[in-house]
């Protein structure tokens, strides 16, 4: 999640080191940043809700032996920062404690920030104060402590600092006169060092200068957004929301209304979806993928990557390959300020529970977000629902990464725990495209239909002009890496393991504490912020959500009955007011404004 790194050397660290760490460490967030470094007067932390490179051009940290950093994905307390202090301790965590809050019930002394991290920092002063071991700390904090944490705690008064790991998301390199630690094994190797290990519960303890000096602590802080909105509940906002029932005329099979693009129905009222529909939830033998991966299995070291957004399938598909397939995966998530605070725990709680490292690439979230906003103002004043993917378009570069982590780890093989079930062919279709049902998933689009596609929707944007500003050029070259980048040595989970849904949530929810939403039944793309405002418009306008293509593949597969769709997606359409409400306010936009714009809208019925 957050990049930590540090080094610490017999004489002055070597700026160009520092330099390698650091950059890697914006990789991973870049919301805000923190150092701590070591002067003749003791030692100085500075924080700033700025990039890591700003902080370090600003601080004179030139003579120092040891200096740790923190480039920063805020997740939990946006007024706090890292390196958190408590009295003599400072501590520099990467992770989410999910059960941070109820600790404290069991910590004598009191709560001073918001921030998750700070548990860590009480449990080792009063652990220091106890007079213990410090060597016992690391198991002390594993054990309490639910979600990733890898940590480094400094205790400058003992001239000690301890790291730790509960999902190896932490390298350390060793060289005659140097150390330093990073949250991943790629700049310690680009730093040249031969000997690197992965840090995990067995806790790692350098010597640092001692100091008997008090930490100098400085904070620059100016941020306005909140970029970590909480849920809220308002009931009088709620209400705008309409969930109006409707009668459309509905495949006699499958549940797709006529509403649905490109929909036609034969003489028994059957749709030209089901009649083309090939089932795609038959597994291959499992040994196949054994026999496929072998050639990738490494005797120590990471083995494969998984990409991972924390919804329910990859968490699953993550499960069978570390519990089944016996694989030592490495997971990699795309951040691009849309994953929902729900889905950044559960990625915690996966990671840590199967002591798997996390791969992040955070991108700038506050652009990101900006992004979406100009896109959506754009939007509103030409609604069009072949647009909407206008505002999911930013997640592309997920495809792009994929690329980055590979070359970064050296592992090729990637293994995919993607839905056979979720085709989604109607939001291109209500741009005009017919559906391919022969689509393959994931990696699959050429050219002439994406020349179609580009064409279709250069139309609908000059409906609208506000499309043309500075984000397109972060939309078309994700859209390229997600069509064009060249895709090898991959391989689908769920063609070897049937997807179940009750199986999966079951085992999610009873395994792995595995959190479900506040405002929906359903487990599928609550991790997505984005998903519960344009359900919300797709239901809206056109009578039928994501929810009714999925269930209805589900009827065609015959794992449900026509009728248990129909009630399931009755629950599974109902507007979700605290998410959308959430992602309008990381859009820093106006909810009863939009909403009443999106009631306005014609229906298609
Ligand atoms: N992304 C992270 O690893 C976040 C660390 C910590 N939970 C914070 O908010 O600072």
């Amino acid at each position: 999640m957050c990049g930590i790194f540090g080094l610490v050397s017999g004489s002055a660290v070597k700026a160009s080191n520092l330099k390698v760490l650091a950059e890697h460490a914006r990789q991973r967030g870049r919301d805000s940043s923190g150092l701590v470094y070591e002067t003749p007067a003791g030692y100085v932390i500075e924080r700033a809700d700025k990039d890591i490179n700003w902080l370090l051009k600003r601080t004179n940290h030139k003579k120092s032996r040891v200096v740790f950093g923190h480039s920063r994905l805020i997740t939990n307390g946006l007024s706090d920062n890292q390196p958190v202090v408590r009295e003599d301790v400072f501590v520099i965590h990467n992770g989410i404690i999910v059960n941070h809050e109820e600790l404290w019930k069991h910590i004598s002394s009191k709560r001073l920030q918001q921030i998750d991290t700070e548990v860590i920092a009480a449990l080792a002063v009063e652990h220091v104060k106890q007079g213990r071991d410090l060597n016992e700390l690391a198991e002390k904090v594993l054990s309490l402590c639910k979600g990733v944490v890898a940590c480094a705690i400094g205790f400058p008064k003992l001239g000690k600092l301890m790291i730790f790991s509960n999902n190896g998301s932490l390298y350390l390199g060793a060289s005659q006169d140097e150390k330093a630690f990073s949250s991943e094994r790629y700049p310690l190797e680009k730093l040249g060092f031969s000997d690197i290990q992965q840090v995990r519960r067995e806790p790692v303890v350098i010597d640092i200068p001692l100091s008997a000096a008090d930490l100098k602590v400085s904070d620059f802080s100016k941020r306005r957004n909140n970029i970590v909105p909480a849920l809220q509940s308002n009931l009088q906002e709620a209400a705008l929301l309409e969930y109006p029932e409707h009668h459309l005329r509905r495949c006699t099979k499958c549940i797709l209304p006529e509403t649905m693009p490109f929909i036609d129905f034969d003489e028994h009222g059957v749709c030209n979806y089901c009649r083309a529909y090939k089932p795609r939830n038959i597994p291959k033998p499992k040994e196949e993928l054994f026999k496929l991966v072998e050639p990738y299995r490494r005797s120590t070291g990471i083995d494969c990557i998984v990409p991972f957004s924390g919804g329910r399938d990859s968490c699953y598909g993550l499960h069978l390959i570390v519990k089944e397939l016996k694989m030592n995966p490495v997971t990699y998530t795309y951040d691009w300020g849309m994953v929902t605070d729900l889905g950044r725990r559960n990625i915690s709680r996966m990671c840590a529970e199967l002591g798997v490292e996390n791969i992040i690439i955070a991108d700038d979230i506050e652009k990101k977000r900006r992004n979406i906003r100009v896109n959506l103002q754009a939007w509103l004043k030409s609604p069009h629902l072949g647009m909407i993917s206008m505002l999911t378009a930013g997640d592309k570069h997920f495809f792009r990464h994929v690329e980055t982590v590979k070359k970064q780890t050296g592992v090729s093989l990637n293994l995919w725990g993607v839905n056979p079930l979720e085709v989604t062919h109607f939001k291109a279709g209500f741009l005009g495209i017919p559906p391919d049902f022969d689509e393959k998933r994931v990696y699959m689009h050429g050219w002439q239909k994406q020349i179609e596609y580009q064409k279709l929707r250069f139309k609908a944007m000059l409906a609208s002009p506000g499309y043309f500003n500075s984000s397109l050029w972060d939309t078309l070259s994700g859209e390229y890496y997600r069509s064009f980048t060249e895709k090898k040595d991959y391989y689908h989970i769920f063609d070897y393991w049937r997807w179940d849904e009750a199986l999966i949530d079951g085992t999610l929810i009873n395994q792995y504490d595995w959190e479900t939403a506040i405002d929906t039944n359903t487990t599928w793309r609550i991790g997505d912020g984005t998903a519960a405002f344009y359900n919300y418009i797709y239901y809206l306008v056109a009578g039928f959500t994501e929810h009714d293509t999925f269930r209805s593949n589900q009827i065609r597969e015959g794992d449900i009955s026509r009728e248990q769709a129909l009630e399931l997606v009755k629950d599974e359409n109902r507007p979700r007011y605290e998410n959308i409400k959430w992602y309008l306010d990381a859009l820093g936009m106006d909810f009863a404004e939009v909403i009443k714009v999106v009631n306005k809208i014609p229906r298609l019925y």
